[in-house]
């Protein structure tokens, strides 16, 4: 099997970056939203320019932002690809992709309405995410989702030529279940962090359970 990109999100200090921009990741997020891992672009930007980019897509993640707030960010950080986590219109995302080019990852909370929100935001979204759904909680929660439920969102998202990420509570000891369905992506705050900080051997520990479940199937 192909192995799913891998996304480690909500890197919010110097020392998150360094483990991440070192992991065997192919994306790293930052969080520009009201949450614990809230970051600005400024700091991302010093710690870049000190640990460089080392290859992996950097992605700024939104909550129900303005055009602007987004612009921003992009103009400080170059980000590769914006993630907007809330209930934003299309309108805006589509307005976004006109004026600035940038890859969209629109998130999208598991659900009934879910595979409506996955059409819906077809015409603007280049990927897709598939997050818990945690009542007053946009993201980062920790929890995951029955992912025997998972494969309808993979399986419409191939259909409309883009790739899926599932994301929520996904951790070193559960990620072996997720592999299972084969997700083009797996996306990860909380299972990677100790005390609210990435940390290095869990980061280890998820990669090596990941390549070693690649490697044998
Ligand atoms: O991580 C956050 O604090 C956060 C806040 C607001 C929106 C999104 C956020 N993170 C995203 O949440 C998911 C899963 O996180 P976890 O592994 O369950 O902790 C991931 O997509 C992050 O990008």
């Amino acid at each position: 099997m192909k192995r799913p990109l891998l996304k480690y999100c909500g890197n919010k200090n110097r020392e998150d970056y360094r483990l991440s921009s070192r992991s065997e990741a192919d994306c790293i997020g930052f969080i520009f939203a009201e949450s614990k891992r809230r970051t600005e672009p400024s700091e991302v930007k010093e710690w870049m320019d000190e640990f460089g980019k080392n290859g992996k897509k950097h992605v700024g993640v939104f909550v129900n932002p303005t055009l602007g707030e987004v612009e921003e960010a992009c103009r400080i950080l170059n980000l590769d690809a914006v993630q907007f986590h809330g209930e934003e219109p299309l309108s805006l995302l589509e307005e976004f992709k006109q004026r600035n080019g940038q890859e969209i990852w629109k998130a999208i909370r598991h659900g009934e309405s879910a595979l409506r929100k996955m059409a819906h935001y077809g015409p603007a979204a280049d990927v897709f995410l598939i997050d818990s759904s945690v009542k007053g909680s946009w993201g980062g929660t920790g929890v995951s989702f029955d992912w025997s439920l998972a494969g309808s969102y993979i399986k419409q998202a191939e259909q409309m030529g883009k790739p899926c990420f599932i994301a929520g509570g996904v951790s070193p000891d559960n990620v072996i279940d997720l592999l299972k369905i084969d997700p083009a992506g797996i996306d990860l705050a909380s299972g990677v962090e100790r005390n609210g900080i990435k940390d290095e051997r869990l980061l280890k520990n998820f990669e090596k359970r990941v390549f070693d479940y690649v490697s044998g199937h």
